[in-house]
């Protein structure tokens, strides 16, 4: 596992940008992995200025994202369908074939699992992961307890978890109690990730990440045992 040390936030984007523009430069069909949350903004930011100055185009690019909430439609603002549309893709040349997106409005989430698990393999396998970390340890929505050998799942949704997203719904009973995530064992079977950490609200979940303990109680920890794995974390993190 490299670590980066970034400056700040919109270094730790920027880095970030740069890795993945020279994934697609060199690989334009690249299969992206893309997360949600606040860490990956500034990135998406960073990609779409890389789009606008013409060093980086996504025509051929195919992207997975991680989850999906239960329940909510694509029109729900907090949806990760409505995020990833709102923070991104109105912005670029990403054919809208080429994204995809569990759907947790669907009718049998069993059998939606096992068909967004079947893409993935179809693709070729996600060639770079882009992942965020919850102050829990989970990566997707995989929480802690989470089979490292789990494929996409319907995962329910931890306390702290529900409690750490609430900020973007009106209530906390809105919160949705269970997500689709793409499994550990998918996630680990990216040929590169990049995990981004930022904030002081990360610092307990950096530290036990660099513990290096591998374990099923703290579902970041896996990534020690990928062998392209970089995390960019910042400085506001770690001091
Ligand atoms: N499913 C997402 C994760 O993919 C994300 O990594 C995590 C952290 O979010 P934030 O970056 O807002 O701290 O939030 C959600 O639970």
């Amino acid at each position: 596992m490299q670590i980066i040390e970034a400056e700040n936030y919109e270094d730790m984007s920027r880095i970030a940008g740069q890795i993945i523009a020279r994934e697609i430069n060199s690989k334009p069909d690249t299969a992206l992995g893309l997360a949600t949350g606040s860490t990956p903004l500034g990135l998406y930011t960073e990609l779409v200025k890389l789009y606008e100055e013409k060093r980086l185009s996504f025509q051929h690019t195919i992207t997975f994202n991680l989850d999906e909430y239960v329940g909510l439609p694509a029109s729900d603002s907090n949806s990760y369908h409505y995020f990833m549309k709102k923070h991104f893709f109105q912005y670029i040349d990403l054919k809208e074939e080429n994204r995809h997106i569990p759907n947790g409005m669907a009718e049998n989430l069993q059998e939606e699992c096992k068909k967004y698990e079947r893409l993935i393999e179809k693709s070729g396998g996600i060639d770079l992961q882009i992942l965020g970390i919850g102050g829990n340890g989970h990566i997707g929505f995989n929480e802690p307890g989470t089979p490292f050998s789990a494929q996409t799942h319907i995962i329910c949704l931890d306390q702290s978890t529900r409690e750490a997203n609430a900020r973007f719904f009106p209530t906390m009973e809105q919160v949705p109690a269970k997500a689709i995530t793409v499994g550990i064992e998918t996630i680990m079977r990216s040929k590169q990730i990049i995990l981004l950490i930022s904030g002081k609200t990360k610092y307990n979940a950096y530290k036990r990440l660099l513990d290096g303990e591998i374990t099923e109680t703290f579902p970041a920890s896996i990534l020690h045992k990928h062998d392209n794995c970089t995390v960019i974390v910042d400085k506001e993190t770690v001091c």
